[in-house]
């Protein structure tokens, strides 16, 4: 932590495995506290004391115990076995190092609905704390059986009235339900104890099962956490923020990542709200180069068909096994070094190919590089040849690598190749890259949306869903404020089953064409490999769409795939997969169409799956 930044925490739920391994993850990943969830405390084989030394050592504080459960409105008979419960906790605590428990609302059947009761009991709980110099926070639970508002919680307590009893806020309870964080204002900062922060995407479902499966790391889903933190520490709050997090992903991941995934969120959420946690990320205005790794068996059809594209071999690296490919001020480069220097996932990974590397232009390199730095993406180690430009690059969670070009300097790094010269192909009115799509790992998915947001500064737009060959499929499009760099992130709704290995994780580059019917009609005369699209498809757009009867014959006579959204119509064209996961796409914006042709994936795909069946005789 540094001088005007918050302390950050994180709770142990948030993360994988035992609860050793949570710690030891949450102190590399830089935070400075933590929440100990009682159950992580109740398996480890290290008492109470052994923990806190080892939080200690690790530099990292105990700032919670939680949670206490069902303890106030009960019947008096019951108010002393909850009290000798809580001493015991107290025990704990104190040989843990903390002083602060959290207590939530009740979901007892034998609970009472009766706040006076509730609250003498806490000031009771309160009492006992304050004398063992401890406090309480009470947190309403969005399920709590009487107590669901933090507004209710924050009568109880101010009814109560004891120095040693205040509210816990989670953003979780109170956003679930459409709370009003206006009023969090209202509480005095001395009162609000803590504040747990947790994001989740919109879901039509029982709270708590969207609360303890789908909660997310803040900006990964759909809360506004900015405004509900920002009135926390209007009203004073002084406390950690503090990371809340089930999630069944999550959970399961390794949680050294994972921690890291938690802090890129949280210093995210802290630059918006105003702390100097990071320098703004530059403007882009493009994609200066995508690279695909590819194997030596698959190389040539790859660059035969970058040919029938209109690109050109317009240099080689001066040290590398790397083409250059050029269509006008287009650049794909062609690497078949396939040992990965990027990521655990980088190289072809049995593929034959795959997007290796993705390159924007930057209004400031330096900057983009130091803001990815501040926002917990390394920067890579690189082997640099001495003409090379030095261009810095950062991971992706999927092991794609990003660089950072320099916008204003004319192809700077195309210094790397020979063949200086050399004329760009031309022609299939390519004008750039519109964007690339990224199929991600399972578990990746919510990780590398906030990747690109916070290292890029690239915008999540809404996410689509759609029923797909081998299962539900969700695409999130992310783009720069002038949508000059676009990404489209897809991945399954739940793990996929290993039954359809044929496709595998698809990625593709979709260049932006200014007439892809006529471009269409030019590859099928240059024999290109363009991916056929059955009938069907054009009889069902016919009836949902009703189209011009010639325009309709072009499109099903190319295979070009067609949709409409409020703004424009979209017009595209996929050529068939090189190995099992890359593939090219040309597509036409008409008017201001904003999606990405989603709901034509799942056509395309049995028809990729139709066409590697066929071709590997499978
Ligand atoms: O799901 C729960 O039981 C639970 C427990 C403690 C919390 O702080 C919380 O927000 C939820
Ligand atoms: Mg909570």
């Amino acid at each position: 932590m540094s001088e005007g930044e918050p302390r950050r925490s994180i709770a142990t739920v948030c993360l994988s495995g035992t609860l050793e391994d949570k710690l030891a993850a949450a102190a590399v990943a830089g935070f400075d506290g933590v929440e100990i969830f009682e159950n992580d405390l109740v398996a480890s084989a290290n008492s109470p004391v052994e923990i806190g030394e080892y939080c200690r050592d690790l530099g990292l504080s105990v700032d919670l115990y939680q949670p206490f459960r069902d303890f106030e409105a009960v019947p008096p008979a019951q108010l002393a076995d909850n009290l000798r419960r809580a001493e015991r906790k107290f025990d704990v605590m104190e040989q843990l190092g903390t002083d602060l428990v959290l207590v939530c609302s009740t979901v007892s059947p034998t609970a009472v609905d009766d706040d006076e009761l509730a609250a003498e009991q806490l000031r009771a709980l309160a009492e006992r704390a304050a004398a063992r110099g401890m406090r309480v926070a009470y947190e309403a639970l969005a399920w709590g059986r009487f107590v669901n508002t933090y507004e209710h919680s924050w009568r109880i307590v101010r009814r109560a009235d004891h120095p040693a009893l205040g509210v816990c806020l989670d953003s979780f309870h109170v956003l679930s339900r459409d709370g009003d964080p206006a009023l969090i204002r209202t509480i005095p900062g001395d009162k609000l104890f803590y504040l747990q922060l947790a994001d989740a995407p919109r879901l039509d479902m029982d709270v708590l099962q969207w609360s303890r499966h789908h909660r997310l790391f803040p900006g990964q889903g759909s809360f506004d956490l900015t405004t509900f933190a920002a009135n926390a520490l209007e009203a004073g709050y002084a406390g950690p923020l503090s990371l809340e997090v089930f999630n069944d992903v999550f959970r399961q991941a390794d949680p050294r990542p994972a921690a890291v995934d938690a802090m890129r969120s949280l210093r995210l959420l802290e630059e918006q709200l105003g702390y100097p946690v990071a320098e703004p990320a530059p403007q882009l205005s493009g994609y200066a180069f995508t690279e695909i790794t590819a194997d030596v068996e698959i190389c040539p059809s790859l660059t035969r068909t970058l040919g029938d594209l209109g690109f050109a071999h317009t240099g080689d690296h001066h040290t590398k096994p790397v083409q250059r490919w050029t269509n006008g001020t287009t650049h794909v480069l062609v690497n078949t070094d396939v040992s990965g220097n990027g990521g655990p996932e980088s190289g072809t990974a049995g593929c034959g190919a795959a997007i290796g590397a993705l390159a924007v232009e930057s209004a400031d390199p330096p900057r983009s590089a130091r803001r990815a730095e501040a926002m917990r993406s390394p920067i890579l180690a690189r082997e640099r040849g001495p003409e090379e430009a030095g261009l810095a690059s950062v991971a992706a969670p999927d092991g794609t690598n990003v660089f950072f070009c320099d916008s204003g300097a004319a192809d700077g790094w195309s210094s790397d190749f020979r063949g200086a010269g050399a004329q760009p192909g031309a022609g299939l009115g390519i004008t750039g890259i519109d964007h690339v799509s990224l199929t991600q790992p399972f578990d990746h998915f919510d990780e590398a949306a906030l990747f690109y947001r916070s290292v890029l500064g690239l915008e999540p737009e809404e996410v689509a869903e759609y029923a797909a060959p081998f299962g539900m499929v969700r695409n999130r499009g992310m783009a720069d404020a002038g949508g000059s760099v676009r990404i489209a992130l897809n991945g399954t709704l739940v793990r996929r089953g290993e039954w359809a290995p044929v496709v595998r994780d698809p990625q593709h580059i979709a260049f932006a064409c200014t007439d892809v019917l006529a471009a269409a009609s030019a590859l099928a005369e240059s024999g290109a490999p363009v991916l056929r699209i059955p009938d069907n498809y054009y009889d069902d757009l016919d009836a949902r769409f009703g189209l011009d009867a010639a325009l309709l014959a072009r499109l099903r006579a190319h295979s070009v795939l067609y949709d409409r959204d409020g703004h424009g119509e979209f017009l595209h064209v996929f050529t068939e997969l090189f190995g099992d996961r890359v593939f090219f796409e040309l597509v036409q914006r008409i008017g201001n169409y904003a999606g990405y042709g989603v709901g034509n994936a799942p056509v395309r795909m049995a028809a990729h799956r139709r066409n590697r069946m066929t071709a590997n005789g499978r």
